[in-house]
C-alpha cells in the first residue's frame, strides 16, 4: 500500500524538501495560536446547503458565499456514490458546466452510469487523459485501491501546475498524497447523507493553498451540504468518528427501535414513520432551541414515569459509554488506516503520572515558586 510509497516514489531530494515544506503536520511552527487555528474559517460558510428540489438544485443565497469560482475542468477518478454525491448538483448548480468535468472508473459500467445520469460529462479512457488540463481532481476511489501503481501512473501523467487533488477517501492522510505527484492536496471526511445534499463534511488541506483555492473547494464540497474546515488534521480523523461513520450509528439505533416497535405490535411501516419523525424532530428540536441535550432529555422525564424506566435500562446497558466506546474504536481504525500512532482513547496511552504533575507545574509558575518554598528545609526548622 501507499504508505511505503512516501520512501519508494522516485522523488528528487528536492521535491522530499517541497513536501516537508508544504505539510501542515510538520510545519506548523508558521501558525497563528491555537485558539485562532481551530475553526478559524469565517471566510468560509458552513451553510452552503443545496437546495434540491425533485431532479434539480439550486444553491441556497448565502450573503458569506465568495464569487463562484470555477475551474478549468474537474476530473473525478471512481465514480461511485461519494463522486455522484459531489459530480450531480456541481453540474446542476451551474457551479460546473458538464463539459468542463470530466470522469474514469476502471468499472466502464459504472462510468457510462456516471454519465448517463450527468449528461455532457465528458469520459475519459485514461488515467492521463482524466489528469490533463484538471485543475481539481477529485479522488473517490476505495483507501485500497490508491496503490502505488495508480499513484506512479498520476505521476507520469500531465498534472498542472497548482492542480488540487481533493480526496474523500477515509483514514488516509495528506502526506501520502505527495506520492502521486499533486502538490496541493485537500483530505475531506464526507459521510453518505451527502447524498440528498444533507452531508456534514469536515476538511483540510495543505498550508501552500491560497485563499481563493480553498475558496473554491469549499464550495465544490458545500455541494454535499454543510462544510467544516479544520487546520489540524487529526480533527479529520476524529471526525471520521461522529460524522463520518456516526450515520451508521444512527442506522442501528432506528434498526433497533423500529424491531422494537415490532415486537409489540405495531406494523413495521408504521413504526418506521414513528422512529423516522422522532430522530429527526428530536434533532431539529435541538437545533432550533439550542438547548443542551441533557436539559431536553430532563424535560421528558416525569418523576417514576415511563423515560425514567427506559433511560434507567439504557444506563444499565452502558448505552452512553458504548457508543464513545464505539467512536474511540472508529478513530483509532482511522489513525490506524492512515499509519499514524493509534493507541489513543480511555485506559489506552496512560500519561506518566510525573508527566502530569510537571505539566502543571510549568503551566502555574506562581505555584511552583511557593512550592519550592515549602520545600525549603528551613521552613521545617523548629522555630525557637
Ligand atoms: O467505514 C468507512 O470506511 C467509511 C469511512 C466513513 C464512513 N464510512
Amino acid at each position: 500500500m501507499i504508505r511505503s510509497l512516501i520512501s519508494k516514489a522516485s522523488l528528487s531530494s528536492s521535491s522530499r524538501l517541497t513536501i516537508r515544506q508544504c505539510n501542515p503536520m510538520r510545519a506548523s511552527s508558521s501558525l497563528p495560536p491555537r485558539k485562532e487555528r481551530f475553526f478559524p474559517s469565517s471566510e468560509y460558510p458552513t451553510d452552503t446547503m443545496i437546495q434540491r428540489q425533485n431532479s434539480s438544485a439550486a444553491a441556497t443565497d448565502d450573503s458569506n458565499t465568495p464569487n463562484t469560482i470555477q475551474f478549468e475542468k474537474v476530473a473525478f477518478l471512481g465514480t461511485g456514490k461519494m463522486a455522484q454525491a459531489i459530480m450531480s448538483p456541481l453540474i446542476q448548480t451551474g457551479l460546473q458546466p458538464a463539459e468542463k468535468v470530466s470522469i474514469f472508473d476502471v468499472s466502464v459500467a459504472q462510468m457510462k452510469q456516471a454519465s448517463e445520469q450527468n449528461p455532457g460529462v465528458v469520459m475519459a479512457q485514461s488515467i492521463p487523459e482524466l489528469v490533463d488540463g484538471a485543475d481539481l481532481l477529485v479522488c473517490a476511489v476505495k483507501p485500497q485501491n490508491i496503490t502505488e501503481g495508480l499513484c506512479s501512473e498520476l505521476r507520469k501523467a500531465n498534472i498542472p501546475e497548482n492542480a488540487t487533488l481533493l480526496s474523500v477517501i477515509a483514514g488516509l492522510p495528506l502526506d501520502m498524497y505527495y506520492a502521486t505527484g499533486y502538490q496541493k492536496i485537500v483530505r475531506s471526511m464526507p459521510n453518505t447523507p451527502a447524498m440528498i445534499g444533507r452531508g456534514m463534511t469536515v476538511w483540510c488541506c495543505t498550508e501552500n493553498m491560497t485563499v481563493n483555492e480553498r475558496d473554491g473547494i469549499n464550495q465544490v464540497l458545500g455541494c454535499l451540504g454543510k462544510t467544516i474546515f479544520v487546520d489540524e488534521e487529526k480533527y479529520v480523523d476524529m471526525s471520521t468518528s461522529i460524522s463520518g461513520s456516526g450515520p451508521a450509528y444512527i442506522f442501528m439505533l432506528m434498526e433497533a427501535m423500529i424491531d422494537a416497535g415490532v415486537h409489540m405490535g405495531f406494523p413495521r411501516d408504521k413504526a418506521t414513520t414513528l422512529v423516522y419523525h422522532t430522530l429527526l424532530g428530536s434533532t431539529l428540536y435541538a437545533m432550533e432551541t439550542g438547548e443542551h441535550p441533557a436539559i431536553l432529555r430532563n424535560n421528558v422525564t416525569s418523576p417514576s414515569g415511563t423515560t425514567a424506566s427506559a433511560l434507567y435500562e439504557l444506563e444499565n446497558g452502558r448505552f452512553r459509554t458504548v457508543i464513545k466506546d464505539a467512536m474511540w474504536a472508529c478513530y483509532r481504525r482511522s489513525l490506524e488506516m492512515g499509519g499514524h500512532e493509534s493507541n489513543v482513547g480511555p485506559g489506552r496511552a496512560p500519561v506518566p503520572e510525573g508527566r502530569v504533575i510537571q505539566q502543571f507545574l510549568d503551566d502555574h509558575d506562581d505555584l511552583k515558586v511557593s512550592i519550592q518554598k515549602k520545600g525549603d528545609a528551613s521552613d521545617h526548622e523548629p522555630k525557637m
